[in-house]
């Protein structure tokens, strides 16, 4: 709702009220109506004031009635008709004026903010655009090359950036509906034509064409496959070519295509999951809300190599002292002139002063005593990280959290070997730590509420979107992820080149293809992994079929020809030289291929584009079902997360599980039975007993499947 009062002055104040970001619900589009004609129609109002209750203006319109019929009056004319009072309106902005929130304020006709107010259109991260207006009035406002920047990545921008665009007129430290206040006072009775922004001229660079052309070309290579950054380009040169009204109608055709999309369904999905795994809960009942955790201002990482590093750089630029240690002096060296120039370009790039000082660099394991919290980033190997939690037990005071960055391993073995098991908890980050978004925050069975809490928290502290994940073998991301590498292997084996195989997934919306993925990260990381699980190494027979199993060798005998990826300038695909960048198709790979299909008798077919997509989308799907039901992941939310924020999976196709869900349970459980029906000797393609549950039960949408998860749970850990 909005509430009205009549200030001294004869100002009317406008509040938006709807807890907790005045989003522009139906009654709250209504209260804005009524209130906006009260103040009109009272002779003694001579001028308006809109703010939003609790020091936030508001946070748009509100994304979870996009989900049922529109009700309520709808926000163009709302907003037309307040920029057609002839008594001035003056937006008092503090907090957030977000998307439908910044449209109110571009029609009315002053704004005014605090100066730590955010100010955006972040539509396009929804699969939308702003369609009230704000792709024909914010143009005409700042000119259309800002606005095409703003509207089509949907950044955020600071109070002082909008002052310099000329979004807002004034910007203050104080109480900025008090200035609103005054100023509106002070501009009462003058003129509002020019202040009108739909009667302004788009101002516009000389070549329009080519600037449009450009920014288009830019996005659909920038976010490829999604439709919404598109739609806004094609709506700004609306704004540029043609008058007001005819743009607001390309804007209205627009968004009637966005909004019926699924791409629009998936990026809303993708919106609410992250904020749904925030609200983590265990078994014990503990949970977010009735759990505390610890504020860390004091943390170690062990082992400086590429991740330990990314650690480091990622806790010290919260503000809290690190210890960086490394037993190899080489190494140590090496980080110690890295690292505080990665922390300077991490911290330039989010536009923060540089921590002084924070990071202290040790050879010695004895210098983490005094920490409150120590992450081990150590080599992958089970022997190593049990070496270094014992002795971490031994060194660290008996309420020191300990961590582990390790990527799939049994993190209650590692508690095992600690006094305190219910102070270890994994935090498994992604590469590079300090840039990549996700973090699984691993729970043992024995790890306490008051460590996951801290990891949590600590995670959030580090802009991390951290979930909560079971203990597994792999845990969610990785686990997933086996049985689509291992699939990619096999479609090499049956006929595809990799350059196939990426394609398709590029395709797909993938910012890159597994081969070229795994070129990137090193090929070594898996082979070391299969060494370990016995898969492959000296003395393994060379056969096609491991631990009863099918089996590729492909990956191996790559690494065994010294192609480890870009770091060695050879892998999948060649590059320059050893680091470069740009992949090329390799003629060793297509002749080592055919060698070895010809070697085992396989004889090549063409494989199509939807069949690489299915046999490496599905199966990886599938393992997430597997997951769901053996409570590695609290939902289909957590999965879906994991998989956007750590794994490219494209936010406009919402996430592995809510894919599965938009293609169709039904079609995902037939093409899983097909596929494993031709390669029976692929257990990952049997599809999942949820699975099948879930298409017996009718096929419920995501947000329905936790009541047959529940079901289903063989044991819980989430
Ligand atoms: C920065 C934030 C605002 C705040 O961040 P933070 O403080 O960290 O808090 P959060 O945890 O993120 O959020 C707290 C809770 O609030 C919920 N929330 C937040 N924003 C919204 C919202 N806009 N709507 C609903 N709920 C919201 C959030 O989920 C949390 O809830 P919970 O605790 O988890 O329960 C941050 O929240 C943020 O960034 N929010 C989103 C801002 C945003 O993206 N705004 C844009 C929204 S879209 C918009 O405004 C569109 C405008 C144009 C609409 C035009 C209307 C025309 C429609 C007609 C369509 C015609 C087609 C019909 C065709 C046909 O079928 O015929």
């Amino acid at each position: 709702m909005a509430t009205y009062s009549r200030l001294p002055g004869s100002v009317a104040l406008i509040t938006l009220q709807n807890p907790p970001v005045n989003a522009l619900s139906a009654a709250v589009r209504q209260g804005i109506v009524d209130t906006v004609q009260r103040a009109l129609k009272d002779p003694k109002v001579t001028s308006v004031v809109i703010c939003g209750q609790n020091g936030r203006f508001c946070g748009g319109a509100d994304i979870r009635e996009f989900a049922g019929p529109m009700l309520g009056p709808p926000l163009v004319p709302m907003i037309h008709a307040i920029e057609a009072v002839d008594k001035p309106v003056v937006a008092a902005i503090e907090g957030v004026a977000l998307g439908g929130g910044l449209e109110l304020a571009l029609g009315c006709h002053y704004r005014i903010a605090h100066s730590k107010a955010l100010l955006g259109l972040p539509e396009v991260t929804l699969g939308l655009l702003p369609a009230a207006g704000g792709t024909q009035r914010l143009p005409r406002l700042i000119g259309l090359t800002a606005a095409l920047d703003l509207i089509t990545t949907g950044r955020h921008i600071s109070a002082a950036e909008a002052l310099k665009l000329g979004i807002l007129d004034q910007v203050t430290d104080s109480n900025a509906v008090d200035l609103a206040v005054d100023f509106v006072r002070s501009v009462a009775g003058q003129p509002l034509d020019s202040r009108r922004l739909s009667t302004l001229a788009c101002p516009c660079p000389p070549d329009v064409d080519s600037l449009l052309d450009k920014v288009m070309a830019q996005v659909r290579q920038r976010s490829r496959g999604a439709l919404a950054p598109v739609a806004c380009v094609q709506a700004l040169r609306a704004a540029a070519t043609l008058p007001y009204t005819q743009g607001m109608e390309k804007e209205r055709d627009l968004m009637a295509t966005l909004f019926n999309s699924g791409q629009a369904r998936a990026l809303q999905y993708a919106f609410f999951s992250q904020r749904v795994v925030g609200k983590w809960s265990l078994p014990s009942g503990a949970n977010w809300n009735n759990s505390t955790g610890r504020t860390i201002s004091k943390a170690a990482v062990i082992g400086l190599g590429t991740m330990g590093r990314g650690i480091v750089v990622a806790l010290a630029l919260t503000g809290m002292s690190v210890v960086a240690v490394e037993t190899q002096e080489k190494q140590l060296a090496e980080a110690s002139q890295a690292v505080p120039a990665m922390l300077q370009r991490e911290a330039g790039r989010r536009s923060l002063a540089t921590p002084p000082g924070v990071i202290t660099f040790s050879s010695n394991l004895q210098d983490v005593s005094e920490v409150e919290l120590v992450i081990e980033a150590v080599f992958e190997n089970m022997a190593l990280k049990l070496q270094v939690f014992r002795h971490l037990a031994s060194v660290c005071g008996p309420g020191t959290l300990l961590c582990s960055n390790t990527s799939g391993l049994d993190m209650d073995q590692l508690a095992a070997v600690t006094k305190s098991p219910a102070l270890v908890v994994g935090m498994h980050f992604f590469a590079p730590a300090h840039v990549m978004k996700l973090l699984e925050v691993v729970c043992g069975p024995r790890s306490s509420p008051e460590a996951v809490a801290t990891a949590m928290q600590l995670g959030k502290r580090m802009g991390k979107v951290s979930v909560a994940v079971g203990n597994c073998p792999g845990f969610v991301g990785n686990r997933m992820l086996k049985p689509y590498l291992e699939q990619a292997n096999f479609l090499l084996e049956e006929g595809a080149t990799p350059q196939q195989v990426d394609e398709a997934l590029e395709e797909f919306g993938f910012p890159m293809g597994v081969f070229r993925m795994s070129d990137l990260s090193g090929l070594d990381v898996g082979w070391r992994i299969r060494k370990e699980a016995g898969l492959t190494g000296p003395g393994v027979e060379p056969s096609r079929t491991r631990q009863g199993r099918r089996y590729s060798p492909l990956p191996d005998q790559v690494c065994e020809a010294g192609r480890l990826g870009q770091k060695t300038g050879r892998g999948w695909y060649q590059y320059d030289g050893p680091g470069g960048r740009v992949a090329r198709s390799d003629p060793w790979v297509h002749i080592f291929l055919e060698a070895y299909r010809a070697q085992h008798g396989l004889v090549a077919r063409s494989i199509a584009p939807e069949e690489i997509l299915e046999r490496c989308l599905y199966a990886l799907i599938n393992e997430g079902f597997n997951i769901l039901q053996e409570a590695m992941a609290a939902g289909p939310e957590h999965i879906d997360a994991i998989y956007v924020f750590g794994y490219g999976w494209p936010r406009h196709r919402g996430g592995p599980m809510f894919h599965a869900g938009q293609v169709g349970l039904g079609r995902v459980l037939e093409r899983l039975e097909h596929h494993h029906h031709n390669h029976p000797d692929v257990p990952h393609l049997e599809p999942s007993t949820l699975l099948r549950r879930l298409v017996a039960g009718g096929s419920p949408p995501v947000q329905k499947w936790r009541e047959f998860i529940n079901k289903d749970r063989v044991h819980s850990q989430l």
